[in-house]
């Protein structure tokens, strides 16, 4: 593996008023990693890519990523990287054109060759004939293939992606698994957030669990394997995040929507 190191994150603490949400991470990163990052809701997952992004300044710790402290090295960084956010908002009045362009732009790239290349990615999606339609009337999966695009339109070497598959279809999503395998095959860095425990066993060379705004279990998918004695991503999540009774769980809401007292 290339030992280039690309993120490290050094005793990193936030807290939201008197509530701690991270608790004392530390993590490096190399480049040519894929990381599966998850943790149940609310553990801390979009807070910490939040800082990294520069999104969020209230942190105690060190957030170093291509070996620079990023409370310190102004802001050049950030066009390295990629960034897709869970809940996005697209600039609806805009044409998709008109949008990667001005995405491109922000990112320091020549207008022209922003549009060609955003042409060119939206034409590998089968989109060419929507890119001067506005983004408005897309579907759901097609707004996620256009802010995928804008992500990697300035060809960033470290991308965090938060639910990256959202909305897409099952064919989409083999495209977008194969074009991540291969960026990171290009040496590229990626920061994978998802609920969607297949996927992530899969795609990821590293897992790392957050749970409670700290880190409860980091390896290969193979090592986390040995260690909880489990089939499953999904049944070691459910092992340590200590998640037992979801058949409990599930009788008691069922129990209360069928309850005829509430009837009228
Ligand atoms: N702006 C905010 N003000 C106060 N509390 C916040 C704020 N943003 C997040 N939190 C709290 O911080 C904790 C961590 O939130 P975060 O969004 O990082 O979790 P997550 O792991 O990404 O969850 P999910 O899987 O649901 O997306 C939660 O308890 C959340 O309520």
């Amino acid at each position: 593996m290339c030992q280039e190191k690309v993120l490290s994150l050094q005793n990193l603490s936030m807290s939201y008023g008197s509530k701690s949400v991270l608790n004392n991470i530390n993590l490096d990163v190399y480049a040519g990693q894929i990381i599966g990052y998850i943790g149940p809701n609310g553990a801390g997952k979009s807070t910490t890519l939040k800082i990294m992004l520069g999104l969020i300044e209230e942190y105690s710790g060190t957030v170093e990523l291509f070996g620079v402290d990023i409370a310190t090295s102004g802001y050049s960084y950030k066009r390295k990287i990629g960034y897709v956010p869970e809940n996005a908002e697209l600039y609806d009045n805009l044409t998709a054109n008109e949008y990667l362009t001005f995405i491109g732009e922000l990112y320091g790239m020549d207008k022209s060759k922003a549009a060609a290349k955003a042409k060119n990615l939206m034409q590998q999606f089968d989109m060419e004939d929507v890119l001067h339609t506005r983004i408005s009337s897309f579907s759901k999966g097609m707004r996620q293939k256009v802010l995928l695009i804008s992500s990697l339109l300035h060809n960033p070497d470290l991308i965090f992606l938060d639910e990256p598959l959202n909305g897409l279809d099952a064919n989409s999503v083999i495209i977008i698994k194969d074009i991540l395998e291969q960026l990171v095959a290009e040496g590229k860095t990626i920061f994978y957030s998802s609920h969607i425990m297949e996927v992530v066993e899969k795609i990821s060379n590293r897992i790392v669990l957050l749970k409670d705004g700290e880190i409860a279990a980091d390896g290969t998918f193979e090592q986390l394997r040995k260690q909880n004695k489990q089939g499953s991503l999904e049944s070691i999540f459910n092992q340590i995040t200590g998640f037992d009774e979801h058949k409990q769980t599930a009788e008691k809401f069922v129990q209360i929507v069928t309850d005829g007292d509430y009837d009228e």
